[in-house]
Order: structure tokens, then C-alpha cells, then sequence
């Protein structure tokens, strides 16, 4: 079915093209989800009924919903309510040091880090707590970081439909700090340019100057 977006009147994706994946499979119950955690303590090598775990589970449960809240989220809609009475104010629009917190798809370990979203209004502006949910929305799920990227910044030209959307994160993945390769300090830089950003050099480096020096993620 094709939502229609009211502030813009514009037809929107239907949910299966908004990234969540199908599932086939029925959600297990949440008493199902403690039990696997309680399997998992045990095959670490500790007791789950001892004091100090006995409520852990929940907390991992807990826990989970808050890292993995996105899939409930639909960034398109987020994305819906915009502005415009502008002026005609047609520059760069910058949201920079957005803190990233997101989880690795193939260790479920944090990923850590900052976006800089950016967009060229055309005729419409959306309100930037917007931008920043968006990030949130794409990052509290399994990920990895060029596709979390990507989708930060189709989703705004999708619904927006702006000049052109430029995204950077910068991350530290956990998986590769504290186990694995072992590799503190090292960052991933990944960016997705559109439109007018991806045509236009002086456009790419007008943006990675106002992101310079921005701040570095934490490990
Ligand atoms: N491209 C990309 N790779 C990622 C991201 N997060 C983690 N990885 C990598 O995904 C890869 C998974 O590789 P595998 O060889 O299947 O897993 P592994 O045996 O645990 O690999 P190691 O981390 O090298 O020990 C690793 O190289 C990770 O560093 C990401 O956001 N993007
Ligand atoms: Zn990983």
C-alpha cells in the first residue's frame, strides 16, 4: 500500500522498501529471549543463578530493546513533516557531530561514532531534530557502517527531495578495537554524496570544511 506523505503530498515508499527486513519467523516471546541470554551465560562459563546474574537476563532484554529500538522506527515518517517558509533560503543545511551509536551485524558489538548530515533545501526545510532521529532510527539496528551511510542519506532524498544530500560517519567498530584484529584508535570514514554534492567538488569541499574539525569519535 502507498502511504501518502500529508505535509508533502507526496506518495511514499511502501514499508517493505524502507529497509526492514521481512521476517518470516514468529518473535519469540520475551521469557524465550531471557533463556537464550541464560544459555549464553552458561556457555560462557558462569552461573546464571548465581546472585550477581540472576537478573541479567532481563537487563540484556532490557538492554536490547533500547540497541536494537530502530526496527520499530520508520524514518521515512519521520521525515515527513517539513517547512516551508524559507525566504527561499536555498544553502547548505549542516548537522554535524551527531553521535552514532549503532551495533555491528556480524559481532553485535558497538559500533561508535559521529555523522554530519547535510542537504541543499529545494523550495522545503524538515526540522534538524529530524536529521538526527533518522541517524538514530538507521542505527539502532544491526548494521554496517556504508549501509547505515547510505540509508541516512537516501531516506532524506527519497522524502525530502532536496538538490543533494551529503553524509560522513566516522566510527570506531568495537569488534576491531577490543577483540579480533585489535586495533584501538582506528576510525572508519565512510560518505554517501547525492545529487548536487556527488556532481559538485567546491560543493563536497564546502561541506568537509564545515565538518572539519569536528570531533573525533571515542573508542
Ligand atoms: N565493511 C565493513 N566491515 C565491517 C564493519 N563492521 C565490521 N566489519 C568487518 O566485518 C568482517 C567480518 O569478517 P569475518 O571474517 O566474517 O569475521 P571474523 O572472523 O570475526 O573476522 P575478524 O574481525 O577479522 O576476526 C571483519 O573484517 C570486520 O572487521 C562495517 O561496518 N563495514
Ligand atoms: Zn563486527
Amino acid at each position: 500500500m502507498m502511504h501518502r506523505n500529508a505535509a508533502l503530498n507526496l506518495p511514499l515508499p511502501p514499508a517493505a522498501k524502507r529497509a526492514l527486513p521481512e521476517i518470516t519467523a514468529p518473535r519469540p516471546s520475551r521469557e524465550q529471549a531471557e533463556e537464550a541470554v541464560r544459555t549464553l551465560l552458561l556457555w560462557a562459563g558462569d552461573d546464571p543463578g548465581r546472585e550477581g546474574l540472576r537478573d541479567t537476563p532481563a537487563r540484556v532484554a532490557r538492554a536490547y530493546e533500547e540497541f536494537f529500538s530502530g526496527y520499530q522506527e520508520d524514518p521515512v515518517a519521520l521525515l515527513a513533516r517539513s517547512f516551508e517558509e524559507t525566504e527561499g533560503y536555498d544553502e547548505m543545511v549542516v548537522l554535524r557531530d551527531i553521535r552514532v551509536e549503532s551495533h555491528c551485524e556480524h559481532h553485535m558489538v558497538p559500533i561508535i561514532g559521529r555523522a554530519h548530515v547535510a542537504y541543499l533545501p529545494e523550495g522545503r526545510v524538515v526540522g534538524i531534530s529530524k536529521l538526527a532521529r533518522v541517524v538514530e532510527a538507521y542505527a539502532r539496528r544491526l548494521q554496517i557502517q556504508e549501509k547505515l551511510t547510505a540509508q541516512v542519506a537516501n531516506s532524506i532524498q527519497e522524502v525530502l527531495r532536496p538538490r543533494g544530500v551529503a553524509v560522513v560517519i566516522e566510527a570506531s567498530h568495537q569488534c576491531m578495537t577490543t577483540r579480533g584484529v585489535h586495533k584501538p584508535g582506528v576510525s572508519m570514514i565512510t560518505s554517501r554524496m547525492l545529487g548536487a554534492f556527488r556532481e559538485d567538488a567546491g560543493l563536497r569541499r564546502e561541506f568537509l570544511a564545515m565538518t572539519r574539525g569536528a570531533a573525533a569519535p571515542e573508542a
